[in-house]
């Protein structure tokens, strides 16, 4: 079994970390992303009809998904039947969308039409393809307005399962939230999930990279955890679905823990032949006793979200009908309050804990690095992939 396992599935992938991640070499921040005006949108709208080029399929798809959600919310109307080529096509593009805000739909219209405006007005300024993906991040949408950067994960139809290239993503759009002039950072979900954790097709790999391919995702899973333990800004989860694995242990690094009653929470590793981290091995059973730890770390209890706020996980829970709007008023209230105290004051509930924290972290992902390579982790993961489990 577990020779026909090592063929089929064998531990961390990091497939693909240099060739396909396109880590964005400059940081591409829609400032008002959160607010393009209706004149903006309406003009862009305008400026496509002048368009003397056709942008490809592709791109006039992304621009009706996003003006439809733009202006109607999330798609609405029934699936076209598949023999329906045109409109089936124009319907996934927009049903993909999710729940993406409109005001976040209307900008990224904007830039869509910016981009295609300016390549066709001097063709001796088109950039290629590839460089204008690079400015930007490609699964995740980073916004930044009255004082809030928010970063989304944008995966929706995957749950937003954290691939490699997201993990990457995460830790530079911290890096640069945290040095812009928001006084907040929020993350968050697009779609039903906040996240479903780690995206377990990472464990796709030929079974002579196992080993190296262990090291390296130890590494990464140490250094994007560091990056929460070392976050300098008051940081802020709005979990707006269900949350799995490291998206769930993570939660404790985070400053307020906004959930709507539809999450839950969920740490399965040991029917997935692993062990805790981002520092919940420490974290957990300090917050909520060992007894309720070991419940959720060792024996894979699922919480729904009241259960979780009792037992100090999340803040507080808003009922999913208004979560989105309660949410908002109050991060906008607070991200009014003066910057620099709210900074230093996080500093110092942090800091005294922030050594053994990194401590910790690192002996967990050394562990997990062992993990990765065990039997029970590939039997895991390869019952994922066959679909024989669901959690
Ligand atoms: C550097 C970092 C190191 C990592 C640190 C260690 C981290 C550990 C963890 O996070 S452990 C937790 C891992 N996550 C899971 O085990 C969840 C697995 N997913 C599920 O059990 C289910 O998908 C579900 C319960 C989340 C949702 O079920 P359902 O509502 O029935 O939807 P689908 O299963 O049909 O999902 C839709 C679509 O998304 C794909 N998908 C969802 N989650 C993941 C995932 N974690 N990894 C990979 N793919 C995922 C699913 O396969 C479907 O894809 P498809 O439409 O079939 O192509």
């Amino acid at each position: 079994m577990a020779g026909v396992t090592g063929r089929l599935v064998r531990g961390w992938c990091l497939r693909a970390v240099r060739s396909s991640l396109q880590v964005p070499a400059q940081l591409h921040m829609s400032k008002t992303a959160m607010g393009a005006s209706q004149k903006d949108f309406e003009s862009a709208v305008n400026q496509m009809k002048l368009l003397k080029k056709d942008p490809g399929n592709e791109v006039k798809l992304k621009l009706y998904a996003h003006y439809k959600q733009a202006t109607e919310g999330p798609c609405n109307t029934p699936k076209p039947a598949v023999f329906d080529l045109i409109n089936k096509a124009k319907w996934d593009a927009w049903n993909a969308l999710g729940n993406l805000p409109k005001e976040t739909a209307r900008q990224n219209y904007v830039d869509l039409v910016s981009g295609l405006s300016s390549s066709s007005d001097s063709s001796s300024q088109v950039k290629p393809e590839a460089d204008r993906k690079q400015a930007g991040y490609e699964t995740l949408v980073m916004t930044s307005e009255d004082g809030i950067t928010k970063i989304m994960l944008n995966r929706p139809t995957k749950m937003n399962a954290l691939t490699t290239q997201m993990y990457q993503e995460i830790m530079l759009a911290l890096e640069a939230a945290s040095k812009d002039d928001s006084t907040i950072t929020v993350l968050t979900g697009n779609g039903s999930y906040f996240s479903s954790g780690n995206d377990l097709t990472n464990f796709v790999i030929s079974p002579d990279e196992l080993e190296e391919r262990a090291r390296r995702g130890a590494i990464l899973l140490r250094d994007f955890v560091g990056c929460f333990i070392d976050f300098p800004k008051p940081l802020v989860a709005v979990v707006n679905g269900p949350a799995v694995g490291i998206s769930v242990t993570i939660l404790r690094l985070f400053d307020l823990v906004y959930a709507s009653d539809r999450a839950t929470f969920h740490t399965p590793f040991s029917h997935l032949g692993q062990t805790p981290e981002a520092c919940s091995s420490y974290t957990f059973p300090s917050l909520m006793g060992p007894a309720k730890a070991a419940e959720m770390l060792i024996f894979g209890k699922k919480l729904t979200a009241a259960e979780a706020c009792a037992r100090g996980l999340v803040t507080e829970v808003f009922p999913d009908s208004t979560f989105q709007k309660e949410v908002w008023t109050r991060l906008k209230a607070y991200s009014k309050l003066p910057r620099n105290a709210l900074r230093i004051s996080k500093q110092m509930i942090r800091n005294h804990e922030k050594e053994k924290l990194h401590a910790i972290n690192a002996e967990e992902s050394r562990i997990l690095q062992e993990r990765w390579q065990s039997d029970e982790c590939m039997n895991a993961i390869m019952n994922f992939l066959s679909r024989k489990a669901k959690l």
